[in-house]
């Protein structure tokens, strides 16, 4: 693969999407059992045929039309051909895309596994946390690292065996590692059922030639001090960190969520880490309810443009205000505090002196006004167009969660229609992703020549996972903005 001197480097949310991490839907998928749905973080047992072709192939086209055209332009009908059983799409297979923009982890963890050394090391590990007997771990190191890498990642080997379980949310790229400027800080799972994520993915950041030259830039936050000698309530004490809880906002500022899964530990010690490393000058921890449906700060709020971001209304101003209006309900109640989100913001230069913010709104009108120096008016889109129950039930399916390809032009799901209403009513047109490509095709449209929309995407089964685009997507390249 190619190397570009600048090949990692991200300074924002919106900056012109140039490369990135992605994974798609393994076979793993379609081996969940509802018994298990829920400990592997799944809300449902998804259907492996439409998630993929009906589904998550929208995804990668889309994807490589704006970042890496040749690989589709003028050849959809072809990729697409059912006589083409999908192999653009299947890494492994000699037709696989190889897109060295739109990059598949399992590619990569495939060309690792062709150094013997690095091969004897990952079937050990992996063998240890699965639990494996020795027999076992002898019978892996022969299969050819095309089909161990299928193995890592489904569980499954190509007999059907099942070796252990599947890790579904490798789809969810996000959540395994952060590019902030030129360094990357990996994630340390609280989902044991994310735990073998972790590992592949520490395997391919340090052993694949593509990230040497990041290498001295890659963070790995420390556990406490004697962490396991902690009793069971010091549980707050655990590093866990996961990258739907990180958020570049500009080159000099990050929004870290300790929430479910990120763990005020690790928000301390990213915190440090961060200034140590001189990587930015502020960070905003941004605490949010510890909730199933608010998981990670990107399922409560992302950008769409400098001055544009969409949120879920229960965490504004008005909300807070609405909460407080009844006195004697509130003081009945106890304060209300377990629904609120809070914001510290700690800067390098003035470590002591915090300033805190007490809603979203506030702080991201800061980050658009301060750190982008917008002069135009912050905007607000608010999931289910903040009309009860439709908020609640659009950010549940990741109303929340777009990503933006470019500045203005974010990709959601097509099933929340109350958000894409909210959508146009703040000036976006709403395209739909497979008439978009046939115009992309035809030459009608092209991703340049888009702007102020958000392009909807299937979504039936994508969504019973619990993430969206945002959560899909692992940047490591955006230009600067
Ligand atoms: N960045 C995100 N919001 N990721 C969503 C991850 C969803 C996944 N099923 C989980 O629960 O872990």
């Amino acid at each position: 693969m190619p190397k570009d001197i600048a090949f990692a480097n991200v300074t924002s949310e919106i900056g012109t999407l140039k490369r990135l991490l992605v994974h798609s839907p393994d076979s793993g998928l379609g081996k969940v059992v509802p018994s298990k749905a829920q400990d592997w973080l799944f809300e449902d047992i998804v259907h492996l045929e439409t998630i993929r072709r009906g589904e998550y192939d929208y995804y990668t086209k889309i994807l490589l039309y704006f970042l890496d055209p040749q690989k589709v332009k003028g050849r959809i009908a072809e990729i697409d051909d059912p006589q083409n059983t999908r192999n653009f799409y299947k890494p492994g297979h000699p037709d696989f895309h190889r897109s060295d923009k739109v990059i598949e982890l399992q590619w990569l963890l495939e060309e690792i596994l062709y150094d013997r050394d690095i091969r004897l090391k990952l079937v050990a590990s992996v063998c240890a946390i699965e639990g494996c007997s020795h027999a076992k771990q002898m019978e892996l190191q022969e299969y050819s690292p095309t089909d161990l890498a299928k193995i890592f990642i489904s569980g499954t080997a190509n007999d059907q065996t099942m070796l252990f379980p599947p890790i579904p949310n490798f789809i969810f790229t996000r959540d395994i590692g952060i590019t902030i400027n030129n360094h990357i800080l990996l994630n340390k799972p609280a989902k044991k059922a994310r735990t073998r994520e972790a590992l592949l993915v520490r395997y391919i950041f340090f052993h694949h030639p593509l990230f040497a030259d990041l290498r001295d830039n890659i963070i790995e936050l420390p556990d406490t001090h004697q962490h396991f000698l902690l009793p069971k309530e010091g549980d707050d004490k655990k590093v866990t960190l996961e990258g739907g809880d990180v958020m570049v906002v500009s080159k000099d500022h990050v929004l870290i969520g300790v929430s479910e899964r990120t763990s005020l530990e690790a928000a301390h010690q990213a915190v440090h880490a961060l200034f140590e490393k001189n990587v930015v000058k502020k960070v905003s921890i941004v605490k949010i309810p510890k909730k199933r449906d608010y998981m990670h700060i990107d399922t409560v709020f992302t950008q769409v443009k400098r001055n544009v971001w969409v949120m879920l209304g229960s965490f504004s101003k008005k909300a807070i205000k609405k909460e407080d209006a009844d006195i004697v309900q509130r003081i009945l109640e106890g304060k209300k505090t377990d629904n609120k989100i809070q914001v510290i913001q700690f800067r390098k230069k003035d470590l002591d002196n915090p300033v805190y913010f007490d809603n979203l709104e506030d702080l991201l009108t800061d980050i658009s006004r301060n750190d982008l120096d917008c002069d135009e008016k912050v905007r607000f889109i608010y999931s289910g167009n903040n009309e009860f129950p439709f908020d609640a039930r659009e950010q549940w399916t990741d109303s929340c969660n777009v990503l933006a390809l470019k500045e203005g032009v974010v990709l959601g799901y097509d099933r929340n229609d109350k958000t894409s209403i909210a959508f146009q009513k703040a000036g976006f047109s709403v395209l739909h992703v497979k008439e978009l490509l046939e115009d992309f095709e035809n030459g009608t449209k092209s991703p340049e020549s888009l702007e102020n929309c958000i392009i909807l995407m299937p979504s039936a089964e994508l969504s019973r996972a619990r993430g969206g685009f945002h959560c899909m997507s692992m940047p490591l390249l955006r230009e600067a903005y």
